[in-house]
C-alpha cells in the first residue's frame, strides 16, 4: 500500500531523513515514534509529498507519487487524508464549510456535497455542530472535525501528525477511538506520528522507530487498547499525595 524506497530529505545541508525504506501494508495502524528531531513529521510528510524527497521513491496505492506532478499528483493525493496536532481548521468558516472545502478542492459533484459533508460529520458525532465556528469547539471536537474533513474524499490512507499531542488524556482516548473506528469501519490505513509511547501502544499494530533520520527498527505489536483515566478531582489529589507516584513518570 505504501512503499518508501531509499527516501532522503535535507534542509539546508541537514539530513532530516536518510535513505529510509519502509513498507506499510493496507489496513495497518502504523505508528512512527522517536526522539524529538528524529525526522518523524518529515517522514510522514514525504508519504504524500508535502515534502518533496531529494532522492528515493514514494509509492502509494501502486502509484509512484515521485513520478507524478501537477494535476496527476493532486488527483493521487485525494486518496491520502491528513490531520495535524493543531487541527488546521479555517477560523472564519463554519464546521460545515471546513469539511465542504475539501470536497470543493477535489471538485466533488456539487449536488452530492451536502450529503457527504453531513455523512462525515455524523460519523464523528458532530452533525449538530455544523453551523458553529472552530473557536466554539473544544480541542477534541476540533480534531474530530479535522478527521471528518480528511475523510470527505474517501481516502485509503490517513496520515496523522501528533493528532493527540494538544489534548488531555481522556480527549486523547476519544480521538484514538475515532481513529480506530475509521480503520475498522472503512479499512483506511493509518500512519500516526507520536512521541507518546502510550498513544502508539494503544491502537497501533505496527511501529517504526526512527532515530537520527533513519529506521532503527520496524516491528509488529499487539495493540494494548485505549485507556481512560479517572479525571475526578478527588483522584488527582489522591495521586498527588500518594507515595510512589513518581514511578509513573
Ligand atoms: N522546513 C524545515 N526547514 C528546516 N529544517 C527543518 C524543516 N522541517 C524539519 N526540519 C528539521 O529536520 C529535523 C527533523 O524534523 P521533524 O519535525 O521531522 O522531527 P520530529 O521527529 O517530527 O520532531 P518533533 O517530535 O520535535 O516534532 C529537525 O532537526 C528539524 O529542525
Amino acid at each position: 500500500m505504501i512503499h518508501l524506497h531509499n527516501v532522503s530529505k535535507s534542509f539546508h545541508m541537514f539530513q532530516a531523513v536518510q535513505s529510509v525504506s519502509l513498507t506499510i501494508e493496507k489496513g495497518q495502524v502504523h505508528g512512527i515514534i522517536g526522539a524529538s528531531g528524529a525526522g518523524k513529521s518529515t517522514l510522514l510528510r514525504l508519504i504524500n509529498l508535502l515534502e518533496i524527497p531529494d532522492a528515493g521513491e514514494v509509492a502509494v496505492n501502486g502509484q509512484k507519487l515521485t513520478q507524478l506532478n501537477g494535476k496527476a499528483l493532486r488527483e493521487a493525493r485525494k486518496s491520502i487524508g491528513m490531520i495535524f496536532q493543531h487541527f488546521n481548521l479555517v477560523a472564519n468558516k463554519t464546521i460545515y464549510e471546513n469539511v465542504a472545502v475539501s470536497l470543493r478542492l477535489a471538485k466533488y459533484p456539487m449536488r452530492q456535497r451536502r450529503e457527504r459533508v453531513m455523512e462525515c460529520l455524523q460519523f464523528v458525532g458532530l452533525a449538530s455542530f455544523k453551523d458553529k465556528y472552530p473557536a466554539q469547539l473544544s480541542g477534541g471536537q476540533k480534531q474530530r472535525v479535522a478527521i471528518a474533513r480528511a475523510l470527505a474524499n474517501y481516502p485509503q490512507v490517513l496520515l496523522c501528525d501528533e493528532p493527540t499531542s494538544s489534548l488531555d488524556p481522556n480527549t486523547t482516548a476519544e480521538i484514538l477511538g475515532v481513529l480506530k473506528n475509521v480503520n475498522e469501519t472503512f479499512g483506511v490505513t493509518i500512519v500516526m506520528v507520536s512521541h507518546e509511547m502510550d498513544v502508539i501502544k494503544s491502537i497501533c499494530n505496527h511501529v517504526t522507530v526512527l532515530a537520527d533520520g533513519k529506521v532503527y527498527d520496524s516491528l509488529a505489536i499487539e495493540p494494548k487498547g485505549i485507556r481512560l483515566i479517572d479525571d475526578n478531582p478527588e483522584n488527582f489529589v489522591k495521586q498527588l499525595t500518594e507515595d510512589g507516584e513518581w514511578d509513573h513518570a
